[in-house]
Parts: C-alpha cells; sequence; structure tokens
C-alpha cells in the first residue's frame, strides 16, 4: 500500500486515478470542469469488482455537477453492488441527460412520496438536485427550483443524490498503474482488519509458535532424556549412584503413575530411564532440612555393591524433596512367594534354599565386607526383592545404622524393625545388648517363615496357629507331615533351613551364629552333621502347653522394659 495525494500519478495517462490519501482513504479523482472531482471509496470488492463511492457531506450532485458521462470511463455505473444496470456493451442504455437544480430557496409544503421527494426533504443539506429526463418535474415539485445546468451522466449517477453509487470495473482497469488502492474504510473490512487480521494472525502466530514449542520441547526432553542416561550410566560404570532433580524424578516416573506400593517410609513408584532401564522410585515422606544427613547416608548406600543387596542407582535431594531410585525387580518381593495362595506359585525347596542362601550372604557382606558395618535392623521377607532368576536382594535401609566394625554392640534410643521380626534385646535391652546378632535373629524368623509358610498354605485354621518353634521341632522330629515333600532333596533343605532358623532365633545373641557361619550351614552337604538346637521357646511353650500362639505373637506378648542408655 502507497501513502499518496495523487500527484504522483500523471494526469495525462492517469486522468482517472485511485490512490490511498494521507488519512488512509481511497479517493477516487475524475476528470471534471472546472476541476477534477475527488470522490471518497468506502468499499472494494474485488470478487465483484465494485466500488462504493460517496460523498462526506451527502450531498454527491454538488460534484457531478462538474462531471460528465465520459468522466467515469472506464468505470460503469450500476445500480447496486449487485450488477450492473447494462451489459458493458451498451453505452447508449447506461447515458442520460441529468438536469441539476438549485432548490436551496424552497421547500414545497406538500411532499408526495416519490423518489424526488425524498431527495426534496434532505434540500436543507443538499440543495442541490438532479433529474433525469424520465423525471416529472411536476410531480417531483422541481418547478420551484432554480434550473442550473444540463448534461449527459451515468443513469445510476443522475439518480443518486446522497449516495452510495456503485461503479464497475473491467478486468484491465486495475492494470494500467492508475490505480494504488490502500484499505477500504468500510465497517466490515474495519473489522475485520482491526479485529478478525490480527485475531486470526494471532491465532495463527500463537499455533505456529505452539507447534516450535512442541518440537523444542520434544528435543529438549529427548536432550534431557539423553543427558540423564549417560550421566547415570557414566554413574553407574564408576559405581557412584546419580543425583536426579526433582524434575527428573517426576519424568521418570511419568509423574508418579504406576504405584508399586507404600513402606512406612514412603511410597514406591515404577519408573523409566530409557527403554532399557527400568526401576523403582522410593519417595521418602516430606522432610525438613538442607538433606546434608540424607546425603551421607546415601553417599555410604551408595558404596555397597553386592549381588545380594539392592544397589542405589540414584537420588534426590531438591528442597523439601528426598527420593532414591533402585533396580525395578519385576518378581516383587519374598513375602508372596513364601506363603503364596495357590500352589503353583511354591518356588520349590532347592529354590527356597538357594533364595535363603543369597540373603545370607547379603546380610554376611553389610555385616563384614563394607568399610563399616552395616546393620539392616528390619531384615524380613518384605524387605528382599526377587529379580528375573529369583536372586534374592535384600532392600530397604531406611533404618539401616552404619557402626564402626569393632564395636561388637550398638546403642539405640528406640526399638526399630519389624514385630515378628525384630529381635527380643531390639524390644527391650533387658534381653541383652543390641549388636550385628539382631540381623540374625530376623533372618532366623524369615527362615522359619520360609519353612513354615508351606504348612500355612496346607493346614487348617488350628493347624495355622501352631507354634513355629515347636512346630519346627516336631518337623525335624520327624512327628510333621504337612510340609509337601517330595523327595529326599526336599526333606535335606527344608531341614537345613529349619535348623538354621532354629539356631538363629535363640533368645539369647550370643548363642546365634554369625553370617558367616550361617552360610557355611547352609552351604554344608548334608543336613546330619547339624545339630539340633535346644527350643528357644521351650519355656514358652511349657506355659502354654496347648502351644497355640504364633512366634510372631510372642514377640508382642513381651512386657516392654524402658531403655536405660
Ligand atoms: N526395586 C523394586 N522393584 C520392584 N518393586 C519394589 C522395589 N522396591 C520396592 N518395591 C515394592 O514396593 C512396595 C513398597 O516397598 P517399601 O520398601 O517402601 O515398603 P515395605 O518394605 O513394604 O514396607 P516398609 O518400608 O515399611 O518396610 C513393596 O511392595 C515392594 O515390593
Amino acid at each position: 500500500m502507497s501513502i499518496s495525494d495523487g500527484d504522483d500519478l500523471d494526469p495525462i495517462t492517469c486522468p482517472v486515478r485511485l490512490y490511498c490519501s494521507q488519512n488512509k482513504t481511497n479517493i477516487l479523482e475524475l476528470p471534471g470542469f472546472p476541476s477534477s472531482v475527488k470522490l471518497s471509496v468506502t468499499r472494494i470488492n474485488y470478487t465483484s469488482q465494485t466500488l462504493e463511492i460517496s460523498n462526506p457531506k451527502h450531498c454527491l450532485p454538488e460534484l457531478f455537477i462538474k462531471l460528465n458521462y465520459s468522466s467515469f470511463y472506464p468505470f460503469r455505473s450500476i445500480k447496486d453492488s449487485l450488477g450492473p444496470d447494462t451489459s458493458f456493451d451498451d453505452d447508449s442504455l447506461d447515458a442520460t441527460n441529468c438536469t441539476f437544480f438549485d432548490c436551496s430557496s424552497s421547500v414545497p409544503p406538500n411532499i408526495p412520496r416519490t423518489r424526488i421527494a425524498y431527495e426534496v426533504r434532505d434540500r436543507l443539506s443538499c440543495p442541490i438536485l438532479m433529474a433525469s429526463d424520465d423525471d416529472d418535474i411536476m410531480e417531483s415539485n422541481l418547478v420551484f427550483c432554480k434550473k442550473l445546468t444540463r448534461h449527459v451522466l451515468p443513469v445510476s449517477a443522475c439518480y443518486t443524490s446522497w449516495g452510495p453509487l456503485y461503479l464497475e470495473w473491467s478486468e484491465k482497469t486495475f492494470n494500467n498503474g492508475c490505480f494504488l488502492a490502500c484499505k477500504v474504510s468500510n465497517k466490515g473490512a474495519k473489522l475485520y482488519e482491526s479485529i478478525f487480521l490480527p485475531l486470526t494472525g494471532a491465532a495463527f502466530l500463537a499455533a505456529i509458535l505452539g507447534v516450535l514449542y512442541l518440537i523444542y520441547s520434544y528435543y529438549r526432553n529427548k536432550g534431557e532424556d539423553q543427558r540423564r542416561v549417560e550421566t547415570f550410566l557414566k554413574d553407574y560404570i564408576a559405581l557412584n549412584p546419580t543425583r536426579f532433580s526433582y524434575a527428573d524424578i517426576k519424568r521418570i516416573t511419568m509423574k508418579f503413575k504406576d504405584k508399586l506400593g507404600e513402606g512406612a517410609h514412603g511410597a514406591v513408584y515404577k519408573g523409566k530411564l530409557s527403554n532399557q532401564i527400568l526401576v523403582a522410585v522410593k519417595i521418602l515422606n516430606t522432610t525438613e532440612g538442607d538433606g546434608k544427613e540424607f546425603i551421607n547416608e546415601v553417599g555410604t548406600m551408595a558404596k555397597i555393591h553386592h549381588v545380594n543387596v539392592v544397589r542405589l542407582l540414584g537420588y534426590c535431594a531438591d528442597g523439601s524433596h528426598r527420593a532414591l531410585v533402585y533396580h525395578f525387580f519385576p518378581k516383587g518381593n519374598l513375602e508372596s512367594f513364601i506363603a503364596p495362595s495357590d500352589n503353583e506359585s511354591f518356588l520349590g525347596w532347592n529354590q527356597l534354599h538357594q533364595i535363603a542362601l543369597g540373603i545370607a550372604k547379603g546380610i554376611e557382606y553389610l555385616h563384614q565386607g563394607c568399610d563399616q558395618r552395616i546393620l539392616h535392623f528390619d531384615i524380613n521377607p518384605r524387605n528382599v526383592l526377587l529379580d528375573e532368576s529369583f536372586t534374592p536382594k535384600i532392600s530397604d535401609f531406611g533404618l539401616a545404622k552404619l557402626c564402626s566394625k569393632n564395636r561388637s554392640t550398638v546403642s539405640m534410643t528406640a526399638a526399630r524393625g519389624t514385630l515378628g521380626y525384630m529381635a527380643p534385646e531390639v524390644f527391650s535391652r533387658n534381653f541383652g545388648n543390641v549388636s550385628y546378632k539382631s540381623d540374625i535373629y530376623s533372618y532366623g524368623m524369615l527362615l522359619l517363615e520360609m519353612v513354615g509358610g508351606r504348612k500355612n498354605t496346607n493346614a487348617s485354621e488350628e493347624n495355622f496357629q501352631v507354634l513355629y518353634p515347636n512346630w519346627i521341632h516336631s518337623l525335624l522330629e520327624g512327628d510333621d507331615t504337612y510340609i509337601p515333600i517330595e523327595d529326599d532333596g526336599d526333606f535335606r533343605n527344608a531341614k537345613k533351613l529349619a535348623i538354621v532358623g532354629l539356631w538363629c532365633i535363640q533368645w539369647h545373641p550370643v548363642h546365634r551364629p554369625s553370617m558367616k557361619s550361617v552360610v557355611q550351614m547352609l552351604e554344608a552337604e548334608g543336613e546330619d552333621k547339624l545339630k539340633v538346637p535346644p527350643n528357644p521357646f521351650e519355656s514358652a511353650a511349657a506355659i502354654g502347653s496347648s502351644a497355640v500362639i504364633p512366634a510372631r505373637c510372642l514377640n508382642l506378648e513381651l512386657e516392654v522394659i524402658p531403655e536405660i542408655d
């Protein structure tokens, strides 16, 4: 769009010209006598190829008085925007003799309802009127007006007193360089241009920006995923845990979509580091503080690398958010395999024996294999996870305590662990000092449950309530028939687990074996050489001769004696 006053268009080559004025209105300038006439173009319709002409003063005759028929060339006057009066080829039908009257000093008393009459009504604002040869001068009361001049005009022009006038153009008209239109200032176009166009433009821009943002965030996320996996792999090879931001954790767990379960310290979610690396993310219950302690603890746990201990792959300490990232183990925890609801999930005695041995080796490593002795304090079947090949992995170090290897006992201000697996001395110091032997007790209970769990599935309600250790003793003496023993191998494995379990749950910590001895016992050929220990609950069993209290409940029966240190 170019803005001009029309002077840059040569009047010789462009006798009729259209240009965009300084106030951005299209002006159609027509050659007239004694000077050219400037008409306002209120609308340009490029589809129907029409112009709408009006005079801001609503008095076109004032302007038309200077024009004649040829002034309009190459335009044709039409009735309205819908179509021409006549075809382009028949000029004679489009022209008429048009007489101009000055009616400024005459207002007739009775105005008939004719076209001219309406024009008369507007005399005050537009005192010049036009009439064609076809108009009845009498009827239109023009007899009271002063006749000015008469010349040929397009028919429609002569019938238009206050506008608008419609002009039509042919194809080539706008291609001769004399027509440099700007925007047309009609209301619709204004609306279109001021609201719709900007809106569509904005929507289009927003859509483009949206698409660009999606592409950007896709590649950024992809880049971030890539970066995270690369950092992880580097850390993994260097045996270090990766530190993740909370945003990373959200992405890894797909906004905590798949919950695996919930423990005492927080919920566990399944996640993905990449398509190949599946993880379980434990979101610890909201904590306060700067997380230094947590990072120290994580740092120690990060050094634990054993095939039977869950390896910490990463952690998050971001504001008050704390999370731990582990490998994902599809078989879940050992609990569901110890007392499965259907016999088909029974892993077999050989497999159970292997699992028991794996757990023992994991605990032995924690007790002896690290710089510092690590006491777990929460060994139980739920904290043993199984990988695809049923290799056990000790998990959940939330209650673990680090202590110097040359200290045989540790101080604890509160009982910790899971009832039923908790050693008596952890429950109350009156039973002795807390030490690594407390983990041995928990492990012993786990072994007995592995053996006894089989009985639970086959037993009646009455048999279910048999005191484990007593029942295990009966088993060892050959009095029990509930255990699903199919061959000698089965019997030997079950018996071995039972004997080792009984040793581990000895009442007094000093009577319990170390994990090293446990591993040796489990690996030793033949269970015959293993001595059956005294029944640790003999006195309790004697008191309740009906022996209907399960071992787990027995712990609950213990009198709680407050801690002294
Ligand atoms: N790495 C993992 N792979 C697969 N499942 C897991 C993993 N870690 C934990 N889970 C599952 O998530 C659930 C919750 O585990 P979590 O260790 O928090 O609780 P818990 O051991 O059941 O209870 P608590 O923490 O009180 O001892 C359990 O069902 C557990 O089997």
